[in-house]
């Protein structure tokens, strides 16, 4: 059996809807799962009953629990959630040229950012993000979206991978900036969750707007201190991003600060979870990083102490409390 051009490693919500959103012009698409019953169920049924229920899966994507022959796709796809991205690139012996990086998160316990992961397992491949506002039922189901495509190879990477990967209904976005498109992404799981806690608590939309834009000049705060370039962050794949997911119960992160505001302890909340909410991964370690180089984030910080067990209206007095300042990402 010839091997596709494009491979997906990771068949949860996102990895089965990008691998639906590539199959939409006919082609073939692999996908690995990690759960070896799930790759039964999509070579059989064509269906994704654990991570994406919504979607009747195209005939054209065949999964596989080899990660062996993922290696030989020209292209990988790489949506295994954050923590787990190093393991499953270790168990891998060989990769393609393009390694198109989808998980949104930091290494928890490295402060790895995904494309430092990637580019240590894989020094020889070319690293690419793929990071915005992006809910995989609606990928899955062709609705329109626009996306950034942050391509460390540059402009000839971005022509293989932008004719790759865009469809009518999916719009890719040039940038060459990996670092912001991947702080974008991670740091709004965060605030979704404190997002959430506010609607949990009743606060109202006006408090869910102040947080979004506060969120927004943390985002901005870390960004540029790591580096990143501010045109990427007020882009798809970090303002678009923290919008969508700041204002959706669709978001397991936004979700999961809803259940948090209502009273439920994170402990609990987290233990009986199969789905990823990432930003309770990327929290504690965004708040270190944050602290070691003596950036202000008090909404990451918050986020980090609610999940670690203190209470929420605490919290909130707490970050009410602050002293009144000028308004700009740099105070
Ligand atoms: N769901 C969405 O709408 C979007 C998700 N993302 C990002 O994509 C990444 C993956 O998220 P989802 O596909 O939504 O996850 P999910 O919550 O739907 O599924 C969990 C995933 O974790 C995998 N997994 C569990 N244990 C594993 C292990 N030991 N080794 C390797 N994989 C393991 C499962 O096989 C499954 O693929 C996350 O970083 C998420 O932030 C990005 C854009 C949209
Ligand atoms: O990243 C996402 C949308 O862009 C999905 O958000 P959640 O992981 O919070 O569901």
């Amino acid at each position: 059996m010839k091997t596709p051009e494009i491979g997906v490693v990771g068949a949860g919500a996102w990895g089965t809807a990008l691998a639906q959103m590539i199959a939409s012009d006919g082609r073939d698409v692999l996908i690995w799962a990690h759960e070896p019953a799930l790759v039964e169920e999509i070579n059989r049924s064509h269906t994704n009953s654990l991570y994406l229920p919504s979607a009747r899966l195209a005939q054209t994507i065949r999964a596989t629990s080899d990660l062996g022959e993922m290696a030989q796709c020209a292209i990988l796809l790489l949506v295994t959630p954050a923590q787990f991205l190093a393991e499953t690139l270790s168990r891998m012996s060989a990769f393609p040229r393009d390694l198109v990086l989808c998980a949104k998160g930091i290494e928890a316990k490295t402060g790895r950012m995904m494309h430092e992961v990637a580019s240590q397992a894989a020094p020889a491949s070319q690293i690419a993000v793929l990071s915005g506002p992006t809910f995989a039922h609606e990928v899955a189901a062709g609705m329109p979206t626009a996306i950034t495509l942050a391509c460390g190879g540059g402009e000839e990477q971005w022509q293989r991978l932008s004719s790759a990967l865009g469809r009518p209904s999916f719009r890719p976005y040039y940038s060459d900036d990996l670092t912001g498109a991947e702080i974008g992404g991670a740091v709004k799981n965060v605030l979704a969750i404190a997002c959430g806690v506010v609607d949990g608590l009743g606060l109202g939309q006006n408090a869910r707007a102040a947080l979004i834009a506060r969120g927004y000049a943390e985002m901005q705060r870390f960004g540029e201190a790591l580096g990143a370039d501010r045109q990427t962050l007020s882009g798809l794949c970090g303002l678009g991003d923290l919008v969508l997911t700041c204002s959706s119960t669709s978001s397991r992160n936004f979700s999961l600060g809803e259940a948090l505001g209502k009273g439920a302890k994170a402990s609990e909340l987290m233990a009986n979870r199969h789905t990823v909410a990432e930003g309770a991964f990327t929290a504690p370690v965004l708040a270190e990083m944050a602290a070691s180089r003596g950036i202000s984030m008090p909404i990451v910080d918050a986020v980090n102490r609610l999940l670690d067990g203190a209470d929420a209206r605490d919290i909130v007095t707490g970050l009410l409390a602050r002293p009144l300042k000028a308004e700009g990402p740099s105070a």
